[in-house]
């Protein structure tokens, strides 16, 4: 019996690019396989036995003989390769138009209205990766108090400020502003605070960003976990993503390594429902700075905490280690990249060694949670309890 499943995401750990990959602007993408590749090697030995090396056509990590959990990978069936599609996907939703975006930076209307309630005008308005922009523009910023507003490939109104300049709470309040005009017509996925700290040339971000999302387009597994009397526990940025709902707890996190250590004490304790933990440090700290050693570190920083997370199951858990979208960082640019996610199941009581196969949307992941505690289906997804259990 299966009381509790830990969705643990790793944050654009692709493994490999899609048949429609193309049409996203990405070609021979690949997050785990090309960094494997481009540093000779890559050391997982607990993903590994976990399965990880015996998914269908999965490059850079070896095979396991006889894994101890069960693997598959999925497509993403929605238009999209951001962190709020492929979240919404995973928890059973399907995104068909795709989010706004703005790659000439924001029209007159929505700038001026923005200026106008903050009382304090913006630099930049481009699309921008955030460490470099808060380096090119972070000096104007102190000396004038401008807050630095800029877009990426994806759909999101990002605020940068330095914490000594523009206060946390302040930036927080704008932030809810820009959420406000940035609806209906103008409907972003994302609000994003991105305060950073020290003097020109050697600012760094901090870890107090914070997401305004979108409420979820329809009813997910976790508002129908909780309809069904579970507990949602929301570890990192997950309680963002879903702007609170479907959520009954949530904790932000510093660090991967900070997600690992909360998601482990939640483990500990009893609880049942579902456990969700968002690993952003792969796709902040390194996909989308193109760092390939740092990358891979971080992934084997992963690997190393495995056995820990295994010893705290409990018999009647369920652990499922899966990723969002890919954010190759050998390949060009600095956005994420359309690739299939790996999916893991480890359980007590959870079959080893089966192969789920490649899976048709993410949200697989979702009607085999509401099928394994018995709660109403969300309208995507077909289950693969039978393989596991
Ligand atoms: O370059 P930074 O600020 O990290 O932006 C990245 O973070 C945003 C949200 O995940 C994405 O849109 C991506 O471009
Ligand atoms: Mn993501
Ligand atoms: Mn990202």
């Amino acid at each position: 019996m299966i009381n509790r499943v830990t969705i643990l995401v790793m944050d654009s750990v692709g493994i490999g690019e899609l048949p429609d990959s193309e049409k996203f602007g990405d070609v021979g993408v690949n997050t785990l396989g090309n960094i494997s590749k481009e540093m000779g090697g890559i050391n997982l030995p607990n993903l590994v036995n976990l399965g990880l090396g015996n998914i269908d056509k999965i490059e850079g990590v070896k095979k396991s003989l006889k894994p101890i959990g069960s693997f598959g990978k999925s497509k993403e069936t929605s238009n999209g390769k951001d962190t709020t599609t492929g979240h919404w996907e995973i928890a059973g939703l399907y995104i068909e138009e795709p989010f706004k975006t703005y790659p000439n930076g924001f029209p007159e209307h929505i700038i001026s209205k923005f200026e106008e309630r903050t009382g304090r005008k913006i630099l930049c308005n481009k699309p921008a990766s955030g460490t470099e922009i808060i380096e090119r523009l972070g000096k104007e910023h102190m000396e004038t108090g401008n807050p630095i507003v800029y877009t990426s490939a994806d759909s999101v109104f990002q605020i940068a400020a330095h914490e000594d300049v523009i206060p946390l709470d302040e930036l927080y309040e704008m932030c809810r502003i820009a959420r406000e005009i940035l609806m209906g017509e103008d409907q972003v996925a994302r609000v994003i605070a991105r305060p950073f700290i020290g003097s020109p040339g050697s600012f760094t971000r901090t870890p107090n960003r914070r997401d305004y999302s979108l409420d979820p387009f329809g009813k997910t597994v976790l508002d129908k976990a909780i309809e069904g009397g579970y507990e949602v526990i929301a570890v990192g940025k997950i309680v963002d993503i879903f702007n609170g709902k479907g959520i009954s707890k949530d904790v932000h996190t510093k660090s991967n390594m900070d997600g690992v250590d909360k998601t482990i004490e939640f483990l500990k304790k009893d609880s049942k429902g579902i456990i969700f933990t968002n690993l952003v440090d792969f796709d902040a700290k390194f996909g989308h700075r193109r760092n390939v050693k740092g990358y891979k570190e971080a992934l084997e920083e992963l690997d190393s905490r495995i056995p820990e997370i295994l010893e705290s199951l409990k018999d009647d858990d369920m652990l499922i280690v899966t990723a969002d979208h890919g954010n190759d960082p050998t390949y060009k640019g600095t956005d994420h990249t359309r690739e299939y996610i790996p999916i893991l199941v480890y359980g007590k009581n959870i079959k080893a060694g089966v192969n789920l196969g490649t899976r048709e949307t993410f949200a697989d992941i979702a009607a085999t949670i509401s099928d394994i505690l018995n709660i109403e289906k969300p309208q995507y997804g077909k289950s693969f309890k039978d393989l596991i259990i």
